[in-house]
């Protein structure tokens, strides 16, 4: 579902946020991506999902190459990103069949969609809300609804959890596997969280100064009884990240 060889961003001024990164990907898999402050996960996300242009390296991405075939990528992709884009103002109901219908949707099989995703994401009776009448937990899902609007095959999440109480994280979580298990949508999603990987993702990657450090099942990379923190500080060191401008 996603394979990269070499992929990599140097930014104008030269920071050189990603330095050549080979992920690999298979279709259901749940998939964290793991790494200290700057290490380079948003920056390799937003070049998976479009955003942002490699300035090296190859992809494939849902099938297409990222760099030959984006517009057929955006269209087999979901991306959620760190602050959601939900209207604080206007019916969440409303901006969905919106949406749907900018994905080319008729009216009437936009609304049967919206149904659809406001089921699939426990969030039927708020759809007269608007943002700002929603809990945190509420507004992540929301968001996610969004990115599933057209029925995506991979799903990208930056970040899905942040500020969110543990029993809003538990239940995004059940969400994620359901999207997985009940349509079968491969997700990659970044988490500072590592109790959040451990408990969610069957495989993670750490990247650490743009490369890719460690990768494996949570189990497997917890040898000698240690715990995902331990093995994450081991891997990417304990000095502090944004302080030190790296
Ligand atoms: N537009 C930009 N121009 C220059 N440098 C950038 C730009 N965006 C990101 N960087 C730098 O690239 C590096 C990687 O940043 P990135 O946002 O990908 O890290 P991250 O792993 O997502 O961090 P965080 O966990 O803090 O979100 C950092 O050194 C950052 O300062």
């Amino acid at each position: 579902m996603i394979k990269t060889a070499g992929l990599s961003k140097t930014f104008e001024g030269g920071v050189e946020a990603v330095k050549g990164v080979d992920i690999s990907v298979a279709a259901g898999e749940i998939v964290g991506f793991l790494g200290p402050n700057g290490a380079g996960k948003t920056t390799t996300m937003r070049m998976l999902t479009t955003l942002l242009r490699p300035t090296s390296g190859t992809a494939t991405v849902a099938g297409h190459d990222l760099l030959a075939d984006a517009r057929e990528v955006r269209r087999r992709i979901g991306y959620v990103s760190q602050s959601g884009g939900i209207s604080p103002f206007a019916p969440l109901g409303e901006e969905l069949e919106l949406q749907a219908m900018l994905y080319g949707l008729p009216r009437a099989e936009a609304g049967t969609r919206v149904s659809e995703v406001l089921a699939q994401l426990d969030l039927k009776g708020l759809e007269t809300r608007p943002g700002a009448a929603l809990s945190g937990g509420q507004s992540r899902r929301f968001d996610i609804a969004f990115g599933l609007l057209h029925r995506p095959a991979l799903l990208f999440l930056d970040e899905p959890t942040t500020g969110l109480d543990p029993q809003s994280r538990a239940n995004l979580w059940e969400h994620i596997r359901a999207l997985r298990a009940e349509h079968g949508v491969t997700v990659f999603l970044t988490t500072h969280y590592l109790d959040e990987a451990d408990a969610l993702c069957d495989r993670l990657l750490i990247i650490d100064h743009g490369r890719i450090v460690a990768e494996g099942a949570p189990a497997e990379l917890k040898t000698g009884g240690r715990t995902l923190d331990d093995v994450f500080l081991d891997i990417t060191g304990r000095s502090l990240r944004e302080e030190a401008g790296v």
